[in-house]
């Protein structure tokens, strides 16, 4: 697809710096846990742990960045290029993205990534941010979300952008936008993609109140497809994987593309002023000290 194409080449022209400068070990095998099938050796980096079935053509993809897969840029970069190079490997065709990381899929944004940090720095993380949203929510390869864990905002966008969400049966693990609990706002193409899944108003509601929905009110809203005992998420996923990979790949990618290339396309077409709005937004006094605020309730909720 001449847009994922676009894509491919923007993320390796803007993240190929990344992946050499953050030390990530990119392309190091090794044995998949438990022989997996014929041979299939694990591959990934430091933050992400891709186990591959060739037999399938099916890959699963855990995040693994202790304690809670905060959205670090050097997470953010891993996923992206793991996830190229599932897509450039024609073996293949799905990828069930999941968390190494007990209780949590993700929680977002890796708030030390902009609390107290230069625009410039702000920058550069939000363009790594929206390259991951383009890559999964464009991705030619069929991506089911096994959430094992808590997974708000940041977590849920990646969540969305997959084609189906699993969601473990634990009320603990919440999902949603929350960002104006934090005194933020999603920008817009997280609203359009909320809109995209559970519809105008159920967003409209949910954005502005920040909500995050336990399993049995996430299933009724629509923002994920099945809830499941927790040790069953990773063997629905698979099942589910299975009924997308049922259809041919062509006509499904080209009407994948049919539904979302708008939404990609809005982004797309003004992603430096999205940046700067990031920018701008975030590095304000009131904004630093909102973010702050937060960063220190979370870090004091242990004590
Ligand atoms: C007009 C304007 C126009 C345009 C605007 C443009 C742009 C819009 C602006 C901004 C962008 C908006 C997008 C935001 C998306 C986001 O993702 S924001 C982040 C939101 N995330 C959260 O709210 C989750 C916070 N975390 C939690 O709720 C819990 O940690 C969680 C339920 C995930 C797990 O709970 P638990 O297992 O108990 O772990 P702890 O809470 O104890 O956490 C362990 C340590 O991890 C630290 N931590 C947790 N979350 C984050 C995080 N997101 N970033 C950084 N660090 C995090 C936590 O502080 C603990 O640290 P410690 O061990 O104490 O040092």
């Amino acid at each position: 697809m001449a847009l994922a194409s676009g894509v491919r080449f923007a993320a390796r022209a803007l993240l190929r710096p990344w992946a050499l400068l953050r030390g990530t070990t990119l392309g190091r095998t090794e044995p998949a846990a438990g022989g997996g099938g014929d041979g299939a050796r694990r591959f990934g980096s430091q933050r992400v742990l891709v186990e591959p079935d060739a037999a399938s053509g099916v890959a699963v993809m855990k995040l693994r960045n202790p304690p809670v897969n905060a959205l670090s840029l050097e997470l953010l970069t891993e996923l992206v290029i793991s996830l190229e190079k599932l897509e450039n490997d024609k073996t293949f065709r799905g990828v069930i993205l999941t968390s190494d990381c007990p209780r949590v899929f993700c929680a977002g944004l890796d708030l030390t990534e902009i609390c107290g940090r230069n625009p410039a720095h702000c920058a550069e993380y939000w363009k790594a941010m929206q390259e991951l949203w383009l890559r999964t929510y464009l991705s030619s390869l069929v991506l089911v979300a096994a959430i094992n864990g808590a997974c708000p905002a940041g977590g849920c966008i990646i969540a969305l952008s997959c084609d189906c969400r699993v969601l473990a049966d634990n009320p603990k693990y919440r999902i949603g936008l929350n960002e104006t609990l934090l005194g933020i706002i999603a920008p817009f193409w997280l609203k359009d993609t909320y809109v995209n899944t559970i519809g105008h108003r159920a967003s409209e509601q949910a954005l502005q109140l920040g909500s995050l929905f336990p399993p049995a009110e996430a299933l009724q809203v629509g923002l994920v497809d099945q809830v499941v005992p927790e040790d069953q998420v990773q063997s629905t996923a698979l099942s589910e994987m299975a009924r997308w990979l049922a259809v041919p790949d062509h006509a499904r990618q080209l009407t994948k593309n049919m539904m979302r290339k708008a939404t990609a396309d809005r982004l797309l077409r003004q992603r430096d002023a999205d940046t700067q709005n990031f920018v701008s937004f975030v590095c304000r006094d009131s904004i630093q000290k909102s973010l702050q605020a937060y960063l220190e309730k979370l870090r004091q909720r242990k004590g």
